[in-house]
């Protein structure tokens, strides 16, 4: 995986045990017609759905404790001062990496709420914190700096986030992000998890060829197929 020019490496935790987790508790879809759509706007034929290891704890133990050891925090011992999830599937995984830390937690929500304390950030964060943004995965990573931006309006230093998924397959996501100043850290990507599914027979020939025609070119594939049709 290709290193932003002048930014630290993302971190890539590699954890093998994690492409097959998401592949055995059913959290990778394939479907053709429709295709799934994206947050962003992208047209797929594939979707990861990394909420789904919520139900799975002995799995999801796992997933974390990789995480922890890809950020090199333990309690008493963490790169940062909090953790914070984003709004929805962040949460949980912001939940049990600041307990495997020993860390406080934090939300951030998509939108202010819009009455309230209309605020983006819930929990109490610190003028100048080190806060680690975590979410379930990333595609292109516009959500992480949505996220990212609110932290940092809020006080907040924010120079690295963790998702358990990262596609990996959308050109220069990693460099924009770390452009934003923001070092994404994961634990698969879909070349792992395509790896781990050829060599199960998880996708029929057929649908195994369009999967790698979407992840060889992503944005070929979403325009041909009625989604988002440039970055
Ligand atoms: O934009 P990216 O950074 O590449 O990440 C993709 C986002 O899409 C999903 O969230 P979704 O918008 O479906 O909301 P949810 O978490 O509330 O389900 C996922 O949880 C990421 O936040
Ligand atoms: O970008 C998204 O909306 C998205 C893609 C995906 O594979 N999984 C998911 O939960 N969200």
């Amino acid at each position: 995986m290709a290193t932003p020019a002048g930014m630290g490496a993302p971190a890539y935790g590699a954890d093998p045990e994690t492409a097959r987790i998401l592949l055995r508790i059913g959290a990778i879809g394939a479907r053709l017609d429709p295709p799934f759509t994206f947050t962003s706007g992208w047209a797929s034929p594939v979707y990861v759905d990394v909420r789904r290891l919520i139900s799975y704890p002995a799995e999801r133990r796992h997933v974390i404790a990789a995480a922890a050891r890809a950020l090199g925090c333990a309690p008493g011992r963490a790169p940062f001062d909090a953790v914070a999830g984003g709004e929805t599937a962040g949460i949980p995984y912001a939940a049990w990496l600041a307990e495997a830390c020993a860390l406080p937690m934090l939300y951030v929500r998509k939108q202010a709420k819009g009455f309230g304390r209309n605020a983006r950030i819930e929990g109490n964060l610190h003028e100048g914190e080190r806060v680690l943004l975590v979410e379930d995965l990333a595609t292109d990573g516009a959500s992480k700096l949505s996220f990212a931006n609110a932290l940092r309006e809020a006080g907040a230093i924010v120079d690295r986030a963790f998702v358990v998924f990262f596609y990996g397959i959308f050109p220069g996501a990693l460099a924009t992000l770390a452009e934003a100043g923001l070092n994404l850290t994961f634990l698969a990507t879909w070349w792992d998890v395509l790896r781990e599914a050829e060599a199960a027979q998880a996708f029929p020939a057929p649908m195994l060829a369009e999967v790698r025609a979407f992840l060889e070119n992503p944005i070929a594939w979403s325009a041909a197929h009625g989604g988002r049709a440039a970055l």
